[in-house]
């Protein structure tokens, strides 16, 4: 029986080796962590995370080839292919901060599979990396004294929050790459075997080392390349009249375009896009390509413009201050149908009322009070380290009465002076706007960072409204965009 060891219980981690147990059965899948409360989740009925269909998954192969432990040293030692699927954040101090990966849970991944090993293995890179990092895993796990091989493979990871599971069923394609060498590709084919028992041959890409880990990290830049642009273009919407839905549809219809990825919004979260192309602008830099750097940290920078000129149509709308009045935040992950929150559009959006000193009310179906309140106090880029591992942070840059998390939208909005959608959760769209609107200061105004609402009846109600990129409201029209 092959046995798969996986270093990393999170996002990837877990719903990738679940996946793995249920369609290979012949194979034995350990999930490990250092982290034992997630550990303790993976095996309990409430799981460390929410994935729509995750749960059937996992009930229907734990305890028989999936297994989640605390004991990092047994399973790997025991494995024939080992997964590193550890979280690689943006560093925050030293050479390279605030853009290159911090590779520190790699390396030490690395050398614990190096010290414990006691026969050859497949070390896969699951997690996203540097290009070339491989070579240095390499040097890393070549020199151990004991004569074990190690053969790397890169085998990144496309999935999505949220859709994770059927992105799993149903890739569009899985990569791997390998050495060009005998041992590479007999390798390739050892981890191509494990994949093949539910996807398709043709979607199974090979290519070397180098290729795979730029791939990744290419896939991510040129995915949110996609919403900075039509951000961009939202922001020329509003100045012009024209309507960003109408002219994303009009372009998606180009086959040479398409249609996804093409949705405007308060800007793109989610602890991926920012960290993965930050790493290409310090690889670019380092290769000694500045325009090539500039080029796509210039993807980013659209995105924090769009995250400022949110609050910034929020405090001009509401009389050029937003200080004392009620705001309710409706929605707090980085998109529905997941409750995480890592590097979401609401932290920066909260940041900017606050300062403004707004008194938030934030409603979120998935997401707790204690991971809002730890967000909103996190430095930039911490908020990648697993929570075990978190710095505190004890300088905040707002009053904790400033903010509460209530359990509704109701209880959210109830004596508001503005809504801010910042999540397109599917139970927004179908609220009684109505009876929202009763309850609140007036004028009442509600900014729709996600296309969630009908603007035309909400105005209808009474409602003062912005839509991204949508034609402004007679109110909104000579309000500066930016302040
Ligand atoms: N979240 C996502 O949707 C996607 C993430 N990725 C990449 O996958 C990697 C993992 O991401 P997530 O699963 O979201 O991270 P995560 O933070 O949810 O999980 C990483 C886990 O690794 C554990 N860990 C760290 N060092 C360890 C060690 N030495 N031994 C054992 N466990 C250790 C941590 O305790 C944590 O539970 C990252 O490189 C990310 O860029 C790739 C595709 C999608
Ligand atoms: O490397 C990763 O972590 C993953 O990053 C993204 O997946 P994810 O971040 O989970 O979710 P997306 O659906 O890509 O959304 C990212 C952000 O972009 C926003 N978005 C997405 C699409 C769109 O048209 N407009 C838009 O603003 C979403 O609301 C969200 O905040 C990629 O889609 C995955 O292929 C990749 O594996």
């Amino acid at each position: 029986m092959v046995k798969i060891c996986c270093i990393g219980a999170g996002y990837v981690g877990g719903p990738t080796m679940a996946v793995i147990a249920l369609k290979c059965p012949s194979v034995e899948v350990a999930v490990v962590d250092i982290w034992d409360k997630r550990i303790a989740a993976w095996n309990s009925d409430q799981l460390p995370i929410y994935e729509p269909g995750l749960d059937d998954v996992v009930k229907q192969c734990r305890g028989k080839n999936l297994f989640f432990s605390t004991d990092v040293k047994k399973h790997v030692k025991e494995a024939d292919i080992v997964f590193v699927s550890v979280n690689t954040p943006t560093k925050t101090t030293g050479l390279g901060a605030g853009k290159a990966a911090d590779l520190t849970y790699w390396e030490s991944a690395a050398r614990m599979i190096a010290d414990v090993s006691e026969s050859s293995k497949v070390v896969v890179e699951k997690s996203t990396v540097p290009v070339k990092t491989a070579e240095a895993i390499e040097k890393i796990l070549s020199h151990n004294s004991k004569g074990i091989k190690f053969q790397i493979l890169s085998n990144p990871e496309f999935l999505a929050e949220g859709t994770a599971i059927q992105d799993l069923f149903n890739p569009d394609r899985v990569l791997i790459g390998g050495r060009e060498t005998p041992e590479g590709q007999e390798a390739i084919q050892a981890l191509k075997d494990v994949y093949a028992q539910w996807v398709s041959e043709d979607r199974i890409i090979t290519t070397n080392l180098w290729s795979a880990e730029l791939s990744k990290l290419a896939a991510n830049a040129f995915l949110a390349q996609r919403i900075s642009s039509v951000n961009a273009m939202s922001a020329l919407c509003e100045a012009t009249g024209a309507n960003v839905s109408q002219v994303s549809h009009a372009i998606g219809k180009d086959t040479r375009i398409g249609p996804k990825f093409l949705n405007t919004s308060v800007g793109f979260g989610g602890s991926c896009f920012q960290k993965d192309i930050l790493n290409l602008v310090y690889i670019c830099e380092c290769n000694g390509l500045p325009e090539v750097a500039e080029y796509w940290r210039q993807v980013v920078k659209i995105n924090d413009y769009q995250k400022s000129r949110f609050v910034n149509r929020v405090v001009a709308s509401m009389f050029n201050t937003v200080s004392t009045k009620k705001i309710a935040i409706l929605g707090f992950a980085f998109k529905k149908d997941t409750g995480d929150t890592r590097e979401t559009p609401a932290i920066d959006v909260c940041k900017g009322l606050l300062v403004d000193k707004a008194e938030l009310s934030i409603y979120d179906p998935q997401v707790t009070q204690d991971q809002i309140q730890r967000d909103l106090t996190l430095r930039k880029f911490d908020w990648d380290h697993p929570i075990h591992l978190q710095p505190v942070n004890p300088t905040s840059c707002f009053n904790v009465d400033q903010v509460k998390v209530v359990r509704d939208a109701y209880e959210a909005t109830k004596g508001a002076h503005g809504i801010c959608i910042l999540t397109e959760w599917d139970e927004f769209k179908s609220l009684d706007y109505n009876k929202i609107y009763e309850n609140m200061q007036k004028p009442a105004f509600i900014f729709d960072g996600r296309y969630v609402i009908d603007a035309d009846k909400l105005r209808e109600i009474g409602f003062i409204v912005f839509s991204i990129g949508k034609p402004l409201d007679a109110w909104l029209k000579d309000m500066p965009a930016v302040v």
